[in-house]
């Protein structure tokens, strides 16, 4: 599904945010993406939906090299990935029900397949009273799950979550687990990146690890990785 082949992104005038990043994500699989602020990871999702070009390597989704598509080519590919940005990047003076319906209008689904969906994943999110409210009226954490909500609506074949649980309590990051469960158990992609250990420790899927833009390591499920926050605080 997913295919890097040591790939690099340097922001003008040199930053190197990734070098040589090689990687393989198989269809269904579901991995985590982790490494300190500044890693890459951010650089690595926006490069797989094609937000960003690769100053050198290769970047393929289901097959398709990405330097070699049409830019409408590459819009249609995005309709096939949802990706929950950082920040967001919700339409403010637009409803709740309007900015999730997005994704799905672009695809053509159906008014009734649109109010379904989107009143089931604001259930699934504990946000049933939000459905009217404004986006720009919301809080953070429950801007971040009308993202998550957005994302996952048009049951996309590949999902990209970055930092997808930062502003979320645990009670409401279980939640936001569960559904992203829910889009593995029915087929889908996902690539998850995260500082948070407890969503995927103990988990059995793989996590990948970023340091300074290069993959450093491909972790044992169960093993914690030497992650943001390992210095031990000298007393
Ligand atoms: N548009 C840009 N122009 C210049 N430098 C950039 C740009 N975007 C990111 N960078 C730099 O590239 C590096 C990697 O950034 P990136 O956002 O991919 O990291 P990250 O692992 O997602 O960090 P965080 O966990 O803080 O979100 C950082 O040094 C960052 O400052």
């Amino acid at each position: 599904m997913v295919e890097l082949i040591k790939v690099a992104k340097i922001y003008p005038p040199s930053v190197e945010a990734l070098s040589d990043v090689s990687l393989s994500v198989k269809q269904g699989e579901m991995v985590f993406l982790t490494g300190r602020s500044g890693a890459g990871k951010t650089t690595l999702l926006r490069l797989l939906c094609g937000l960003e070009t690769p100053t050198r390597g290769l970047v393929e989704i289901g097959g398709n090299d990405l330097a070699k598509l049409s830019r409408a080519a590459i819009q249609r590919l995005r309709r096939s990935i949802g990706m929950a940005y950082q920040d967001f990047k919700l339409l403010p003076d637009k409803s709740v029900a309007e900015n999730i319906a997005i994704s799905m209008e672009v695809s053509y689904r159906s008014r009734t397949f649109i109010r379904k969906r989107t009143r089931y994943l604001l259930d699934r999110l504990d946000l049933t009273d939000k459905l009217r409210a404004r986006v720009g009226d919301l809080s953070r954490g429950e801007q971040q799950r009308v993202a998550i909500a957005r994302a996952v609506a048009n049951k996309p074949e590949l999902i990209l979550a970055d930092e997808p649980t930062g502003n979320l309590d645990g009670e409401t990051t279980e939640r936001v687990m569960e559904l992203f469960r829910q889009c593995h158990r029915q087929g889908a992609t996902l690539i998850i990146a995260t500082h948070d250990l407890s969503i995927f420790q103990g988990t059995g899927h793989r996590v990948v690890e970023l340091r300074a833009g290069r993959r450093v390591q491909t972790t044992d499920p169960d093993r914690t990785p030497s992650l943001p926050g390992e210095a031990k605080a000298e007393i």
